[in-house]
């Protein structure tokens, strides 16, 4: 996971959670702190991302360009956290678009899909509180965990079929 405040790293670990209840034996990771290497075990990754401005943090775009030659035909999903309000900005999950496509070709990954986020105003750096504010984006936290919890079984079901 990538993550700044929290809130994708507790999605992810939902996924890792849902996958060992259904058998798999999964390790969970933390971007910053992982390199391509080390993930060379893994059958499969499962990549999550939060999104600001429209992006994945920098160091999981870092780990995307360094697993791109290392992938080899494993298969990837990847997922964001993102939307926190049903209008305004940051937006809802329909409307959130993120630049991912360079992503999804660069790992040949199966699918992304858009999680909900959640915004605390109060643990954000100053900057990205200005933003907030400017945005006039409300302290939310949109996640759906049983959504969540039922795309770690599409999960599971593709890596049986595979
Ligand atoms: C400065 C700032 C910019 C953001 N930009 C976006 C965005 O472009 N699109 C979006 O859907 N959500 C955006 N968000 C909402 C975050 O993606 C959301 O709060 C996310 O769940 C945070 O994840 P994290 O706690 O793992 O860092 C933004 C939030 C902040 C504070």
């Amino acid at each position: 996971m990538a993550s700044k405040h929290g809130a994708t790293k507790e999605i992810g670990h939902a996924v890792v959670e849902r996958l060992r209840e259904l058998g798999h034996d999964v390790t969970e990771h933390d971007m910053a702190s992982t390199s391509a290497e080390d993930l060379d075990e893994a059958e499969a990754l499962v990549l999550g991302g939060a999104v600001y401005f429209g992006r994945w943090p920098n160091e999981a775009n870092d780990l995307v360009d360094d697993l791109a030659d290392r992938v080899d035909g494993r298969p990837v999903w990847l997922f964001s956290s993102g939307p926190v309000a049903p209008d305004g900005e940051p937006t809802s999950v329909e409307e959130s678009t993120i630049a991912i496509d360079g992503t999804m070709t660069a790992l040949d990954a199966r699918e992304h899909v858009m999680f909900g986020g959640r915004l605390d105003k109060t643990v954000l750096s100053f900057v990205e509180r200005a933003v907030a504010r400017a945005l006039r984006a409300p302290d939310a936290d949109t996640r759906d965990w049983d959504t969540i919890r039922a795309w770690a079984d599409h999960v599971d079901e593709a890596l049986r079929a595979s």
